[in-house]
């Protein structure tokens, strides 16, 4: 297997992106391949999470902040595509580090996104949402109690109920950012498993801090240091014979 070998979901580049002043990533190039799990690794503050929210434009709610250069997705510049805001982060999803559902109950923390798009009978709903669950292996933890608060669910039940609201969707792209920092060894796993049946579906892009984790649930791997890219290749190679010394130092934990 190399970086080539699958077809390009994201192909990034010359892309810089600045916080004001701070110029937090350095003409990155990388092309992310589709149904595969690229993880994004490096210290903390080498612009991993930064890198991420650029593929939603995530970054715009926030007026100071700003991403020059291309991130193409089937042919069109996310970045400066004039397609809807939100039809863009239907296509490319995205969990966050710590679980946030809607103060709504499970069922509707699933349908209320699907429902900005796709006009369904209350049938199809009911089966989209029990997908949605049996995809991140929460439905037979969930299936009695789809009425409750989303709250009423523990730390790992929540973010795999933040995960199914991202698929229910069906977006293309899945950016996970720190999925499972919050979370107890059992539902790591859990998540991890989710993760490598997710790609048969979806192309995924998970930041982690975990090396373990990347190395365990990742096809390809992209260093990182003070926004730039400096290694990005197939998993194996970078963890066992990367070509960079920094990359080495890194992952052997010398550096970092
Ligand atoms: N809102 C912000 N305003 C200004 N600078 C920011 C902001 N968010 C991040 N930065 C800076 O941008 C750089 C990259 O941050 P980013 O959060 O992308 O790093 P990271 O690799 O994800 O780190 P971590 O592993 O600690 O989460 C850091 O130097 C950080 O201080």
């Amino acid at each position: 297997m190399d970086l080539h070998a699958s077809p390009a979901k994201l192909e990034v580049k010359n892309l810089n992106f600045y916080y004001g002043k701070f110029h937090a990533l350095r003409n990155v190039n990388m092309t992310i391949p589709e149904k595969k799990v690229t993880a994004f690794i490096g210290p903390s503050g080498c612009g991993k999470s930064t890198l991420l929210r650029t593929f939603n434009r995530m970054f715009e709610l926030y007026p100071e902040q700003r991403a020059e250069g291309e991130i193409n997705m089937d042919g069109e510049n996310l970045l400066t595509s004039k397609m809807d805001i939100s039809l863009i982060r239907a296509k490319v999803g995205m969990v966050f580090q710590k679980p946030t559902p809607f103060p709504m109950s499970i069922y509707e923390n699933i349908a209320f996104g699907v429902r900005l798009f796709e006009n369904l009978s209350k049938g199809e709903m009911d089966e989209r949402v029990e997908w949605a669950l049996t995809k991140a292996a929460l439905w037979e933890e969930a299936k009695n109690k789809l009425n409750q608060s989303g709250h009423s669910l523990s730390g790992g039940q929540q973010q795999r109920l933040c995960i199914a609201r991202g698929i229910a969707i069906k977006p293309q792209v899945l950016l996970l950012d720190e999925p499972c920092s919050a979370l107890d060894p059992i539902s790591t796993a859990k998540i991890e498993e989710l993760i490598a049946e997710l790609k048969d579906d979806y192309t995924v892009v998970i930041v982690t801090h975990n090396m373990q984790q990347a190395a365990r649930c990742s096809d390809y791997t992209a260093y990182m240091y003070l926004g730039e890219l400096i290694e990005f290749g197939v998993t194996d190679q970078v963890f066992i014979k990367p070509t960079k010394k920094a990359t080495e130092d890194y992952i052997t934990g010398r550096f970092g």
